[in-house]
Formats: structure tokens, sequence, C-alpha cells
């Protein structure tokens, strides 16, 4: 039994982490939001933190798990290239996951995009389709970008040097090699996600449905746990989860 609290409780993810917690049979520990609670406080209770929130929050999550000497788990997107060093920072005292996706499916998919991306021929394009509820604040998705990644690894090329995203008007003809992006938002979708690899006359979709938040929630809870033992480092899902 692990006390492990909640960055970002009061929030949609919040309330799913909430009972994933309880249904693990840890002890929910607390939360905090961006008015509410003192994370240094909370960390200094707890035996794990989580932080599905914004990336604002960040720095002072990783600041107050490293002082209390405890691991986290970074569920929150829209994270820059300063968050993304601000974790590797903190990874040199404490164990910290990020991922943009904690589900078994979504790490199962990545795993058979890599694989795709690693056979096919660089004339199979790629595009990255995603869909979020309409209250959803940054695109393209975590999820969008972690799968992109594991494309662009299959491919043997730098994501961010051939990402094609939001095409709007003459955008002229798709460059070689590019790996697409396009977000769609509305209703209360939890979290829909399709890689396509187009090729001459025949096309591969590879999708990820989420039905609801609790397949985020009981993967968070998982990664919270699994890094209770660990030494300080960067890890990832498909350590947590054998893939
Ligand atoms: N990795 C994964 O598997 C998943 C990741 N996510 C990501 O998790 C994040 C949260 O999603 P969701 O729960 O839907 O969002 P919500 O907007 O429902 O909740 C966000 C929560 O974070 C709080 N918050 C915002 N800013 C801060 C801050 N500076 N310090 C502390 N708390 C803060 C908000 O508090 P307040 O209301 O007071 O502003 C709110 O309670 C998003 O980035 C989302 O993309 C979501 C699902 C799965
Ligand atoms: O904001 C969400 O809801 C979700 N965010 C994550 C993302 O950005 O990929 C994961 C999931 O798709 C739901």
């Amino acid at each position: 039994m692990a006390r492990i609290g909640i960055v970002g409780s009061q929030g949609r993810m919040g309330a799913a982490l909430a009972q994933a917690i309880e249904a693990a049979g840890h002890e929910h520990s607390g939360g905090v939001d961006r008015d509410e609670g003192d994370v240094t406080e909370l960390a200094g209770r707890s035996d794990a933190l989580v932080d599905f929130s914004a990336p604002a929050a960040l720095q002072a999550t990783l600041d107050a798990c490293k002082a209390a000497g405890i691991p986290v788990l970074i569920g929150t997107t829209g994270l820059e290239d300063e968050h993304h060093a601000a974790i590797d920072e903190a990874a040199k005292a404490i164990p910290v996951l990020q991922t943009g996706n904690t589900s078994l499916g979504v790490t199962m998919l990545a795993h058979l995009v890599n694989e795709a991306a690693s056979r096919l021929g660089d004339d199979w394009d790629i595009e990255i389709v995603e869909m979020h509820h309409r209250m959803k604040v940054d695109a393209p998705s975590g999820t969008a970008k972690l799968l992109g990644e594991a494309a662009a690894k299959g491919r043997g090329i730098d994501l961010a040097a051939n990402t094609e995203s939001g095409r709007d008007g003459i955008t002229g003809k798709r460059a070689d090699g590019a790996i697409g992006f396009a977000a769609l938002r509305g209703g209360t979708v939890a979290g829909e996600h399709t890689v396509y690899f187009a090729g001459s006359e025949e096309r591969i979709a590879l999708t990820h449905l989420a039905e609801n938040r609790m397949i985020f929630a009981r993967g968070a809870v998982k990664g919270a746990s699994w890094l209770l033992d660990k030494d300080a480092g960067r890890y990832t899902m498909p350590q947590v989860l054998g893939l």
C-alpha cells in the first residue's frame, strides 16, 4: 500500500485517479489544484505524486518531489522543450516517468507503429489523426506526439524536422517523408488516435479508442507504484508494462 497524491485533483483525470488509487488498494493522500493546496506539503505526506494538470504546474511538482525524495509520474501534456529539460534535471535526483498516455492500449499501439514504420518503405506516408473532447486545451495531443515519435524512430528520422501540422490554405504538396498531424475537437470523446500508413493504392490504419478515462488512471497508478523502488532516472510506460 502506497500513499499517492494528485496534482490536478479536481480535474477530469483527478477524479478518475482518486478512484483508481483506492481500487488498487493504495491510499489517496490528497490533492492540489491551481489555487488550492500546497504541493510541497502534499509530497511530504506521500510516497509518490501523479501530476495530470497543466504545464505551468510542472516545476513546482518536480521541486516538491525532489525535496521529499519521492517519485513522480507526469501525465500532463502540452509540454515544451523547457519542460522536458526540467524533467531530465529532476530525474538526476528522483525516479520520474513522463508520458502522453498511460494506457496499455496506446503503449502497445506505439510499439506497432514503430514496427510498421521501420518495415514499410518511406513511400508509405504517415498521418496521425486524433479526436478529443471539446475541453482539451493542447494540440496535437500528447499521445499523437508520442505516436509520431514512435513512427519517426522506426523510420530513423527526426520528428521535429519532419512534422506537417495544421494544414490550411494552399499548402503545396505533402513533403516527402513528412509525418502529418490533424486534431479534431468536439463533444465528450475521451481520446481517439489513428495512425495511417498510406501507400500506393492501399492504406493501413492503426487505431486506439479510449472508452473512458479509467484506462489512463489505472495505468498511471500502476506506473506510480512501479516507480516506488526505482533509482533516480527517467522511465517509460513500456518499462512499466513490460512491453
Ligand atoms: N498521460 C495521459 O495518459 C493523459 C494525460 N492527460 C492530460 O492530463 C492533463 C489534465 O487533463 P484533465 O484532467 O482532462 O484536465 P482538467 O482541466 O479537467 O483538470 C486539470 C486540473 O489541473 C489543475 N491545475 C491547472 N493548473 C494548475 C497548476 N498550475 N497547479 C496545480 N493544479 C493546476 C486544474 O485546477 P483549476 O481547475 O483550479 O485550474 C484542474 O483541477 C492534460 O494535460 C491532459 O492532456 C489526460 C488524460 C490522460
Ligand atoms: O486531454 C485528454 O483528455 C487526453 N490527453 C492525453 C493526450 O493529450 O494525448 C491522453 C488522452 O488522449 C486524453
